[in-house]
């Protein structure tokens, strides 16, 4: 993809779920962890910095027990192609025994969430859910991973807003805009 300014690829982007298509499916998200989760309280590990905006709307919507934590990995830095997964900050909490609830923006090829779910099961989690707002479906996700609970999906293009980037900038918007 080329590399045209943030501006221009805004006016170019096409809007693919606006805020209150967001706002119900979040919304619809927190009813079903709430439904699997019961009495149970769980870790809630948003992955920075994409998985911000969501996590927060979604810990609102979610009643069952959450004891808030975050990670921060990143394997695109700024770009538009992925690479190997770096660690930024790991949880501080101690995750032996608990249910984790790891909560990104996006699952597109699982690299991210494959790696930090990983880690968690490593540190003796007993098990580790998957909350992301969206998932781009196109048989390219790593095998052995998928989300537990999918807001929306979004189309196999590069897509920015609501947590997500465009070289960095774009993470306010309201709606997720796909190039
Ligand atoms: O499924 P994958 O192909 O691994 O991609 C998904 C990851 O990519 C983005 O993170 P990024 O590395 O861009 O960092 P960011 O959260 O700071 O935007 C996004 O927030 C997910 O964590
Ligand atoms: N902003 C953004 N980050 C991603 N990380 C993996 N896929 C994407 C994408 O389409 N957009």
């Amino acid at each position: 993809m080329s590399d045209i300014d943030f501006t221009t690829a805004r006016q170019r982007a096409e809007l693919v779920h606006d805020e209150a298509a967001l706002t119900a499916a979040i919304a619809r998200v927190g009813r079903e962890i709430d439904a699997h989760l019961g009495d149970e309280t769980a870790v809630f590990l948003p992955v920075m910095q994409g998985g911000l905006v969501f996590a927060g709307q979604l810990a609102t919507r979610i009643k069952a027990g959450l004891e808030f934590d975050y990670v921060h990995a990143t394997r695109y830095r700024g770009g538009t192609l992925g690479g190997g997964l770096v660690w930024l900050r790991q949880p501080a909490l101690l995750l032996g025994g608990r249910t984790v609830l790891l909560v990104d923006d996006i699952l597109d090829e699982g690299t991210t969430l494959k790696g930090i779910r990983d880690f968690c099961l490593e540190q003796g989690a007993q098990r580790v859910l998957i909350a992301v707002l969206c998932e781009k479906r196109h048989g390219r996700t790593v095998p052995g991973l998928a989300a537990d609970f999918v807001g929306v999906e979004v189309p196999d293009r590069y897509v920015f807003g609501f947590g997500m980037d465009y070289h960095e900038q774009g993470r306010n918007l309201p709606g997720i805009y796909a190039l």
